[in-house]
């Protein structure tokens, strides 16, 4: 058996992240470890799955798309006793909101261009990996469409991968999303030999990396040059917003990483001499619940009434071009903006497959490597990530007070005592979701209205 070992593979300053953990085991890449005699053994089958939303590729997606997404318990979280509602309302709420959602999708060339963009992505990160010497294949695992999760993890079993980075591509954590796909993930995981044996290990969110910092500030730097008098643009940072609630009453850390996110963006700026002012603010919201304030609309009008005269649109939720910037931002905020009194606009292009970010990314991917060998934490200079280390659920159960038991199967009647009173139990239920659903769409008042989800497919 050879070794080679990664002094010899010229990785100055990265450091390995020790992954001796069991299944779920999570670590992130802030600790600086000394790899100089860390053996890579040559049977060992390196993959990096890269986990992201997925989007419908055809109008006809569009519906099946938006179930799935309503279908996810992290996405709708109803209060435990009506779970079991969970897939007739995602099917409810999906028909019911499809034809809004297709005129979006219609107007961006008729579906999303997430799939095309995250196969580039990983292509590239693969690319740089092995420019890196880490001969690594690269996965894509969507959580609401094609590929889907769970295909992935097939062909990471097929090709029999031995240690597997899992890098979500949001650069903040939150509930919604990473945590989302990394709670589906832990239970692919729980069920099947051969990944619970599988090294593994988790970069739950890497908003902090200096890659992806100095990417966003070129792309920042940039744009501001094409307005006539640079130094006159307010920067508008424009985050994918969450319910409130996820953040105040679940402990998503979703919100502190945006805002520290956008201060190290700044601060970057600065070092090149560039203080101009910004803001945040939050889009995309959907129903009557508090989702982070302040909202991206109302933001526009007031900065409008304010004199702000040129405005620099930043998506930073984000790494892809999605319906969200090219007819949310492009169109709709545009619009709005030109008309409360904002004369000059322009938009900042998602970071796709910019080479800083990308390179950087495999950096993360290469420190956090799992491997078997004796190490010695070196340097702690790098930014503590506000996710804790642990495993998934302990990760989940550590930020979202509300859920810290795993959902049971969303099938699963939770009242009854035999085979039969579980069926009648069902059936009574099924037929109250049904009264009660057509009394809400009739009288419009109800649980739906209350939970802020009827207003969904508005
Ligand atoms: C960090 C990014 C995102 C967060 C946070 C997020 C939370 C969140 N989203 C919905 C509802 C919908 N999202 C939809 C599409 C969509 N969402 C994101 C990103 C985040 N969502 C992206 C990138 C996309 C677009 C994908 C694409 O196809 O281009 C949709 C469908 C589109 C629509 O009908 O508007 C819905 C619905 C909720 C409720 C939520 C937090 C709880
Ligand atoms: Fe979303
Ligand atoms: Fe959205």
């Amino acid at each position: 058996m050879s070794h080679l070992y990664l002094s010899q593979l010229q990785i100055p300053t990265q450091s390995l992240n020790k992954l001796l953990l069991p299944l779920g085991a999570l670590v992130t890449s802030q600790t600086q470890l000394d790899v100089s005699n860390v053996p890579i053994v040559d049977e060992d089958k390196i993959g990096v799955l890269l986990l992201n939303l997925g989007g419908p590729e055809t109008l006809d997606d569009v519906q099946p798309f938006l179930f799935n997404l309503f279908a996810d318990p992290d996405i709708i979280r109803l209060p435990r006793l009506f779970r079991f509602l969970q897939m007739p309302l995602a099917q409810f709420i999906s028909v019911l909101r499809a034809p809004k959602s297709k005129e979006g999708y219609a107007s961006i060339g008729g579906g999303s261009p997430l799939r095309q963009i995250t196969d580039a992505q990983a292509e590239e990160l693969m690319k740089f990996l092995w420019e890196k010497n880490v001969p690594a294949k690269v996965y894509v695992g969507m959580r609401y469409w094609h590929p889907f999760t769970e295909e992935a993890i097939e062909q990471i079993k097929r090709d029999r991968i031995t240690k597997l980075v899992v890098l979500p591509l949001y650069p903040q954590f939150s509930i919604s999303t990473s945590g989302s796909s990394l709670r589906l993930l832990e239970s692919i995981f729980r069920e099947d030999e051969y990944l619970v044996n599988m090294q593994h290990t988790v970069i739950p969110s890497w908003y902090q990396r200096e890659g992806y910092i100095k990417a966003m500030a070129k792309l920042i730097e940039n744009e501001l040059k094409k307005f006539g008098s640079p130094e006159e643009v307010m920067i508008f940072f424009s985050a994918h917003g969450v319910p409130l609630a996820y953040v105040e009453e679940a402990g998503d850390p979703y919100k502190a990483e945006m805002e520290e996110c956008v201060d190290l963006i700044m601060e970057e700026l600065e070092k090149r001499k560039i203080t101009n002012s910004y803001t945040l603010a939050y889009q995309s919201r959907v129903g009557p619940v508090e989702w982070l304030k302040p909202y991206t609309d109302e933001t526009i009008i007031e900065l409008g009434q304010k004199g702000v005269k040129s405005l620099l649109a930043v998506p930073i939720s984000f790494v892809s071009e999605h319906i969200e910037t090219l007819e949310e931002i492009d169109v709709e905020y545009k619009e709005l903006a030109l008309k409360s009194g904002i004369e000059k606009w322009g938009r900042v292009p998602a970071l796709g497959c910019e080479p800083t970010f990308i390179s950087d990314l495999a950096d993360a991917v290469i420190e956090s490597l799992p491997y078997v060998g004796a190490m010695a934490v070196s340097n702690l200079e790098a930014r503590q990530s506000l996710v804790p280390l642990g495993s998934v659920e302990e990760l989940l159960a550590a930020y979202d007070s509300q859920r810290r038991e795993l959902p049971p199967p969303v099938t699963m009647w939770e009242w009854g005592w035999t085979k039969s009173a579980e069926t009648w139990n069902g059936r009574a239920a099924m037929l109250a979701v049904l009264v009660l659903l057509v009394l809400e769409v009739t009288t419009g008042e109800g649980f739906l209205h209350q939970w802020g989800i009827l207003p969904l497919f508005r």
